[in-house]
Parts: C-alpha cells; structure tokens; sequence
C-alpha cells in the first residue's frame, strides 16, 4: 500500500551554503516552474540541475506578481473536493474562558512572502541608477536585465519637427553617455545587490532557496566589504541566566521508588505507608522527571526559601503527579483544622481541570491516612456552572457576632457611594458594598470561609472569582501551579497573571508559612512539555531562586557535546509521515484507518465502502515490512484536524463513506456542550469508541489510557503544536504511533531536515511514506463515490443552514 520513502543522493551544488550577505534576495522562482513529482511506488525525486538554474521569475508589473505559493496550489476544480472541509473558521477551539486563539509563529510560506516584497523593492531601486532612468539596453548591458518595462512608450506619438529635433537630441545625449552610465551602474551593482535567491526542488521533492551567482560586474570592482553580521534572533545559553542555561538534567532511565529520593531527612521523605497507597492507585516507582521535581517540592531543612521549579518534560512522562504529590502532603500535613485557599493550580482548558483535580483527589485521600487526618479539599473553578453556583461551592458565608465590626459596617454605609472602601480597587470596593447592605443579627458582621484547600481553576475563571467572588481571597495561598505554561503565559487569558500576582504579595503573618519548615512564601512550578524559555514571558511569575529541571530525550544527550533539543517526544513514539494528495485526503485517512496497523479492518474494506467494485485497494506488502506494532483487537485512534467546523465535516463524511467506522466514531469540538464532551471523552476511555475526530481542544495534557493512534488530518500549526498532539500517545512508559497526512505546500518546511525538526529531540526517525501507484489507481476508482459522499455531506450542510435560517 505504502512504499518506504529513500532520500535521493544530493549533488554538491544542493548543498552550496547561501552566502550571508545583507543585500535582499532577488525574486524567487515560482513552484509552478518546478517539475511535478509523479507517484510510483518507490519514491524517486524529480530531477535537479546539477547547477543552480539562472532562470529567474521576473515580478514584471505589466505581466502581474505570481505568487510561489499560490503557483502550485491544484487547480481551482480539483480544489472543490476538498473544499467542504476546508470552510473553515478560526480556530476557537482553546477560546473558553476569554482565551485569546493562538498566535501563529512565521512560517517559512510566510518568509518567502516577505522576500519577495523585498526582491519587489530592490527591482524597483534597479529600474533608476542614482537617480537617473535606465532604459532596457543599458540595463541589460550591466547586467540587471530587470528593467521595469514602460508599454505606453511602445505607442509611438506623431512628433512634431521641434519634439523630432528635440527627440534627436535626447538621443544624441544619450549616446554620448551611454558608457557612463553603463559604468556606473556597474560600479552599483555590487556583487552583493546582484545575488538572487531561486527556489529550486530539494531533496524529498521540499522547496529550498538557492543562491545564484550575478552576472559579472566588468569594470568597476565593487570596493571591499566587511563580512556581514549574522544575527542569531534567539539567544544563545550564554546570554541565559545560569539556571537556565545549566538545568538539572534527568534520564529517562532513572526509575526510583517512591521511598528512596536521595538528599531527603527521613521524616520529610515519603513513608513506606505512602508509597504503598501510591502503588494501589498504579503509581508503584516514581518516573524519571518525579524523582527530581518531588524532592526538590518536599520541605527541605534549610535556612533560606526553598526556590521555584520550573519542569520541561516530554509529554506523558508524569508531570501532573510530580506536583499533585509534594502540594498535596504539605496541605494535608498543615490544615488539620481550617480550611483556607492555599494552593492554586491553573491549566488552560477545562478537560485537565478535571483531569488535574482526579489526581490531586487521588493523593488527598493518601495523604490523609484512612481518615487519620482531615482529607485536603480539592474544588475546580472552570466555568461549566454558573458563577454563582461556584461561588456557593467555593466560598462559605456566616454570621459572626462583631459588635465593632457591625458599627464600622453602619458608618461605610452612610458614607456617599464608594468612600469608606478601598477607592484603589473598585470593582471589590463595590462588592464590599453591596455584601454590608447585606441585612444581618444586630451586632453582626458577616464572615467568609474558604471551603477548599486546593483550587484548580481556568485562567479566566479565576480572574472572575479574584474580581466577582466575596470571601474568595489569596491571602493564605502558598503554591501556584502553572501547567502548559508556556500556553498560559503566551496568551492573554484575561491578562490572569497580572491580576493573580499582585494578590500574592499581601503577606499577612504567617499566612504563608510551609509545613515542617520554618520558611513561608508562595512557591510556583511551572511546567510544559514544550516549556518556554522566553524570559519575558517568565519575568511575569516573578521566579524566586528558580530551577529548571529537564528530562532528557535519550540516554546521551548532553554526552554528545551537541545542544540539546528544545522539545522532547517520548520514548517510545513512532512517526510516519504519508505525503497525501490534498483532493483526496479523505480517501487517505480512510485507507489508514482501515489498513491492518491501525484499526485492523480487512483491507478491502474501503472497496466495499466506496464503490461496488470489490477488487483489492492495493498491496500493502511494502507497508507491511515497516516494524510497526502490531494492532491490538481494540486499537483506539485520536485524529487532529485543524478547526471544529473540519472535525464535525469530517467525521460526518467518514461516517457516510463507511458506516462500519460511523458507528465507533466521536468528535469532539470545542463548541460542543461540556456535559457532551465529557461523555464521549467517557465513551472513548472506556473502549465503546475506537475512532475521536478532534480539533486541538484535546491536543495538550489529555490523558487518554491506551491510546494507540494519532493522526494529524491536518498539519499543525507549530512545532509544539505538534509535540503535544502526538504526544497523546505513548504516554507512561507505552509505546504509540503517531501518523501525520501531509501536502507539500501545507508541511515542506515541517519535514525539511533543519531548524524545525532539530527543535525536536526523538529517539528514531520519522518515517516517510508515500502510496503506491496501484493504491492511487484504486483511489481514483473510488473517486466517483467519494465525491457522492461529498454532496451528501454538501446537501446536509445546506439542509442545516436552511433549518438554522428558518429558526
Ligand atoms: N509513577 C507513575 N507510575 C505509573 N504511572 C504513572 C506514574 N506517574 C504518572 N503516571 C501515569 O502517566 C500518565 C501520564 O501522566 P501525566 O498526565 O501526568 O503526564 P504529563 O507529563 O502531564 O503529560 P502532558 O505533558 O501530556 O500533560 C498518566 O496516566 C498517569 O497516571
């Protein structure tokens, strides 16, 4: 079905280094110019010139700008197949909450864009040459041979004698300078300004920029240049603070148990008793990234504050348990009485809300030895409720007899509007007001009592207790937790961490005082499986004596003396991309889930499916040789598409082009209802549903129990973007596949061998696959009844709006 992808050899000139050079490259080569790659069954890349070719794309006003880009898209009719899934909004799948949607990086389409608006300006300098017009034959005498062309001069006017003479003259002068200003120009076009950027066929059929050598400058040499500065825009590690630039480096290796964290006094480590009940709820040894981050968050008998931690580890490598644990002993070891606020754990959706919350429930009802101590309480504030029931579960009003306070209450009161409040924060200054207009027992005051110990919230519901909630207060609060931070501090979120911080400062005695320590502050761990390193970003927590604790990817990083890559996948991850003919991806998905490494159908199900022809979809014999695992009878399947709208269209044209898929498919959106989205998350975890189309709403920290299969419909957006989507496989120590359906012109820049992917830190390699060519006869075959599956699908669409419309 699939033929394993060889790399062609490269000539020397497709490895020529383009040379740094400030002036802006010259127009680029559009792909359309480029050979078109056809399908075989092993995968051979077009040919290249063995040198760079000088034919250039000429960005003539007359003719019209092409756009590289653009040029290669598939034609406009062939684009309608796909067409219905690709209406797509925004992206509003993480928007809960006053989320902001997600701000894209510059991708390399985007560069290329940008060069040519440069190459544009340059072309435009070149058509005059200090000022004075260049006609054609001297341009393409100093070797521009850019001019810009003036098609109204080709209009020749009637002259009169007097313009004739005058046009004589013109030409007379002209003549007479024309070796000057060919000499001059000359002088100008300096071997810099000369360069040009193509854009030539690489390597895997991936576009790259080639520099082309200019046309000789003859007479004038141009004077010396120093050499240009490269700029590097990220900083390098010495330009980090040292706990930055030298991390506590762990390897993935270093399983421990739970009883055994060196540098620990016995009486501030974990008992024996603990670690049994860790091992009852499956946690029998701590994982690699837990045997440093519980530590470092367990009290510890020093004399200065214990300093904030901040954790980069892969996904599923146990992050959420290495913070749940330490906080949750710490509160249960202290609060044997009142309960108050003391630690705030904040996640960006609501899915790890309730997710985070199971785990903390699962260490409070540890931590509180069979009933020995009072459990911690754990509450959630994502918004899923009305504010207001929240705030009855958050927050405890009563009477208290106060006859001082019940006066100063009176006094406020006759006071004008808002004076006898704190003017400084008005909206709490109006609560506080509306709350003593509160009729109560003479000589009563009321009281507010936190009714949970830990609170694990969304950003922007937290900014609307903060504002909304009378009684709810950070006073006491001595942990903050920010998971996917990066996420949560690259986005607004109702500017959370500006309202949230200041409300940690106020220090009333004691308030903040840790356990078994004689220390007290507000410790935070931040964590992310792609974590920033932005320290901009960072400043906003206002880090205290921080420490950054990486786990690594493999055994040798760090050995090889090569830097260590930013984001890490798990171990065991397997990636294979398909290079997918973006008219069919549909048929594409469908194949892959049917074939026998992912859902295990009979292969020649997707005949029976699509068409009445019942003959074979193509030999998967060369898929076959690629180790994979094998699937398991139950396999169950996560595919990512790229908005709410492609995931509601596209697993609605599954379900027609295959019912027998239909009946064990979900989607999971981020405007569905919450209840809905928790029942098929449900459904999923517990094997009635094998296939959940999804848009990123579920991309980061969702942990799904034996999921095999990934897939990205669609490509995503970012490289971290990536690493969490695929990252919801393989999770503790499992193994997982990860597949990724790709276009040329959505993902050449993701797959290309540089930058990218050396952000990424995997053990393998991605493996390249491409369909065979009897696979692509079949599809074409089937394509009849794809596109009637596609009306289908069209026509409900419309019937939907028709309905929506009446409503
Ligand atoms: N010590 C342990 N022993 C066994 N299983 C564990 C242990 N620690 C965590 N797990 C399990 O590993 C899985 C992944 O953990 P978790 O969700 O915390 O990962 P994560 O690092 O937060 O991932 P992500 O970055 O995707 O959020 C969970 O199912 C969790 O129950």
């Amino acid at each position: 079905m699939y033929s394993r992808y060889i790399p062609p050899k490269s000539t020397p000139s497709q490895g020529k280094a383009p040379a740094a050079s400030p002036a802006p490259p010259e127009p680029i080569q559009p792909k359309a110019a480029l050979p078109i790659p056809i399908s075989y069954s092993r995968y051979i890349p077009p040919q290249k010139p063995s040198a760079p070719t000088k034919q250039h794309l000429h960005f003539d006003d007359a003719e019209g700008e092409v756009d590289p880009i653009v040029a290669d898209r598939p034609p406009t009719k062939k684009a309608r197949l796909s067409e219905h899934l690709d209406e797509v909004d925004t992206p509003s799948d993480l928007l809960q909450d006053g989320q902001q949607p997600e701000v894209k990086p510059v991708e390399p389409e985007a560069r290329i864009e940008k060069t040519e608006k440069k190459s544009k300006k340059d072309k435009k300098a070149k058509s005059t040459i200090s000022g004075v017009p260049v006609d054609e034959d001297m341009a393409a005498a100093v070797g521009t041979g850019e001019v810009k062309r003036d098609k109204k001069k080709k209009k020749k006017p009637i002259k009169t004698p007097e313009e004739e003479t005058q046009a004589d003259d013109d030409d007379e002068i002209r003549r007479r300078h024309k070796s000057v200003f060919e000499k001059k120009a000359k002088a100008l076009t300096t071997p810099e300004s000369g360069e040009t950027l193509d854009v030539q066929v690489g390597e895997d059929g991936d576009l790259m920029m080639v520099d082309v050598a200019p046309e000789q400058a003859h007479g004038l040499e141009p004077l010396p240049q120093p050499a240009p500065v490269v700029l590097d825009p990220k900083p390098t590690y010495e330009t980090l603070p040292s706990w930055l630039a030298e991390p506590v480096r762990v390897s993935p290796k270093s399983i421990a148990p739970f009883t055994d964290f060196r540098g620990l006094a016995p009486e501030l480590g974990l008992t024996p008793e603990i670690a049994a009940a860790l091992a009852t709820k499956g946690y029998k040894q701590a994982f690699a990234v837990q045997t440093v981050v519980i530590p470092l968050l367990l009290p510890q008998h020093c004399k200065s504050m214990q300093g904030d931690v901040l954790v980069a580890a892969a996904t599923g490598s146990g992050k959420t348990l290495a913070y749940a644990l330490p906080v949750a002993r710490d509160i249960s070891l202290g609060n044997r009485h009142v309960t108050k606020l003391r630690a705030l754990v904040v996640l960006p959706t609501r899915e790890l809300v309730r997710q985070a919350r199971d785990v903390f429930e699962q260490m409070a009802g540890i931590f509180a030895h069979n009933g020995e101590r009072r459990r911690a309480k754990v509450g959630i504030a994502m918004g899923s409720q009305t504010l207001q029931k929240e705030q009855t579960a958050l927050v405890e009003r009563e009477e208290r007899l106060d006859p001082e306070g019940y006066e100063s209450r009176l006094k406020r009161l006759s006071l004008d509007e808002l004076d006898g409040y704190n003017t400084e924060d008005e909206e709490r200054a109006e609560i506080s007001r509306r709350e003593d207009e509160i009729s109560t027992l003479p000589d009563h005051t009321i009281d507010y009592k936190s009714k949970v110990d830990i609170l694990i919230c969304t950003p922007g519901r937290l900014v609307e207790h903060i504002k909304k909630t009378p009684g709810f207060c950070l006073d006491y609060v001595r942990w903050l937790v920010v998971d996917e931070a990066d996420k949560l501090l690259g986005q607004d979120f109702q500017q959370w961490l500006g309202v949230v911080m200041p409300k940690l400062r106020s220090s009333k005695p004691n308030a903040r005082s840790h356990m078994q320590t004689n220390l007290s502050g507000v410790r935070k761990v931040i964590l992310s499986a792609t974590m920033t390193r932005d320290l901009d970003l960072l400043a906003d927590l206002k880090l205290r004596r921080p420490k950054l604790v990486v786990l690594e990817g493999t055994e040798d990083d760090g050995e090889t003396g090569e830097r260590p890559a930013e984001h890490t996948l798990p171990q065991l991850l397997q990636e294979t991309a398909i290079k997918a003919d973006a008219n069919l991806k549909p048929m594409y998905l469908l194949d892959l889930l049917q074939s026998s490494h992912v859902l295990g159908l009979a292969t020649n199900t997707l005949a029976m499916d699509l068409s009445d022809d019942t003959s074979s979809s193509g030999s998967d014999s060369e898929l076959e040789e690629i180790s994979k695992p094998q699937p398991t009878a139950k396999s169950s399947i996560l595919i990512f598409t790229k908005s709410n709208e492609t995931a509601l269209r596209l697993s609605r044209l599954l379900s027609i082009m295959s019912p027998s898929i239909g009946s064990i498919l979900g989607t999971l959106t981020s405007t569905g209802a919450y209840a809905e989205r928790k029942k098929t998350l449900r459904s999923f975890s517990a094997g009635k549903l094998r296939v959940l189309v999804a848009s990123d709403l579920i991309a980061r920290g969702i942990d799904l129990p034996s999921l095999d299969h990934v897939i990205n419909y669609d490509m995503p957006v970012s490289i971290e973007s990536y690493v969490h989507r695929v990252g919801r496989t393989a999770r503790a120590g499992k193994s997982g596949q990860a597949w990724t359906l790709f276009t040329d012109s959505e993902a050449w820049w993701f797959w290309k061998k540089g930058p990218a992917s050396e952000r990424i830190g995997r053990v393998g390699q991605v493996e390249r696959l491409r369909v065979t060519e009897e696979k692509e006869a079949a599809f074409e075959v089937k394509r009849g009844r794809y596109e009637e599956a596609l009306e289908t699908l069209g026509k409900e669409a419309a019937e939907l709006k028709r309905q929506q419309h009446v409503r």
